[in-house]
């Protein structure tokens, strides 16, 4: 009985996937690292602000305006209903002439579907960033966010991930509340933050990108300044798991760093961690 105990201990032990948990403010540049992170190292990734956006573009596609109190419940109601999935495709390992194997310069893509239909876009526009925050500051939409984020958490730790038959060593989660509520045991703690300025000029340019369009929509530099600021106060000062750093977790301030150079400070750190070197 102790042997079996202790073997069911041990399988679970190594079963365990690492994990890494990613906080900090708005376009910080959480998942763009965090999902750079996990295609490094062959971990999975969970984009936690992507659930906080689904429910509020589920609540808005319904006219539940998200700041009108008497709204709260059927927000709430409609968290636990919707489903929400993330499918990050990672781009495969580059071989190199010696035969050795490197890492693809390519951003690995996340798509998220709400009820199966695909919203990558629509999550990430400016009326869904407007009012996201007073989404996530509902005590029950946490509460319905937690359970499908470990649920997901809990079959990547089982093997049932991405449709792959073997699981990952580890998991990299992004958002605000990891290090503190979601993976509070995390064995690494990052807290991303930079220049609220830095931040915005990343912003503005990635909506263009994305094919937003300034002259016609009102999006200059300063009003992507004032939404973030604005998210970061809302989502700091929240009572139900507010953003703020985990007493141990390691601080980065991306305002003077490459994408490159903040993925390689995490990696270098997870390694050290784990005691392994991965390959590059
Ligand atoms: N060090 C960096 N230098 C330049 N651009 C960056 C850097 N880090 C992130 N970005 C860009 O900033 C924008 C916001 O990053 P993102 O990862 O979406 O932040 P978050 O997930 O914290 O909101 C993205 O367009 C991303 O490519
Ligand atoms: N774990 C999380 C993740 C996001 N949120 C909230 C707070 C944010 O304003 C919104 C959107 O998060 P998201 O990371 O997508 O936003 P940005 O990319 O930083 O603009 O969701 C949260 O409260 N807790």
């Amino acid at each position: 009985m102790l042997a079996q105990t202790l073997r069911a201990y041990s399988t679970a032990a190594r079963r365990r996937p690492f994990q890494v948990a990613i906080d900090g403010p708005a376009a910080s540049g959480k998942s763009t690292t965090a999902k750079m992170v996990a295609q490094r190292l062959g971990f999975d990734y969970i984009d936690t602000g992507a659930f906080y956006r689904c429910v509020t573009l589920a609540a808005m596609s319904k006219n539940l305006d998200p700041s009108d109190p008497s709204n709260v419940q059927k927000i709430s109601d409609l968290a636990f209903q919707s489903r929400i999935g993330l499918k990050t495709i990672f781009a495969d390992p580059v071989l190199n002439a010696d035969k050795t194997l490197s890492t693809p310069a390519s951003l690995p893509t996340t798509r998220v579907f709400l009820d199966s239909k695909d919203v990558s876009l629509e999550i990430r526009t400016g009326s869904i960033s407007k009012h996201v925050s007073a989404v996530a500051a509902i005590g029950p939409v946490r509460e319905a966010v937690l359970q499908k984020v470990r649920e997901i958490g809990a079959r990547e730790d089982t093997g049932d991930n991405h449709g792959s038959d073997s699981s990952s060593a580890g998991l990299v989660m992004d958002g605000r509340d990891i290090g503190t509520v979601v993976l509070p045991k995390a064995d690494l703690k990052v807290f991303l933050v930079a220049d609220s300025r830095v931040r915005a000029m990343r912003r503005l340019e990635e909506l263009i990108r994305n094919g937003a369009d300034p002259s016609k929509e009102n999006l200059d530099l300063d009003v992507v300044q004032q939404d973030l600021e604005r998210r970061d106060e809302l989502d700091r000062t929240r009572k139900v798991s507010p953003l703020r750093k985990a007493a141990d977790a390691m601080e980065l301030d991306t305002s003077n760093l490459t994408i490159e150079g903040q993925v390689d400070e995490i990696v270098k750190e997870v390694e050290k961690r784990r005691g392994v070197p991965t390959q590059h």
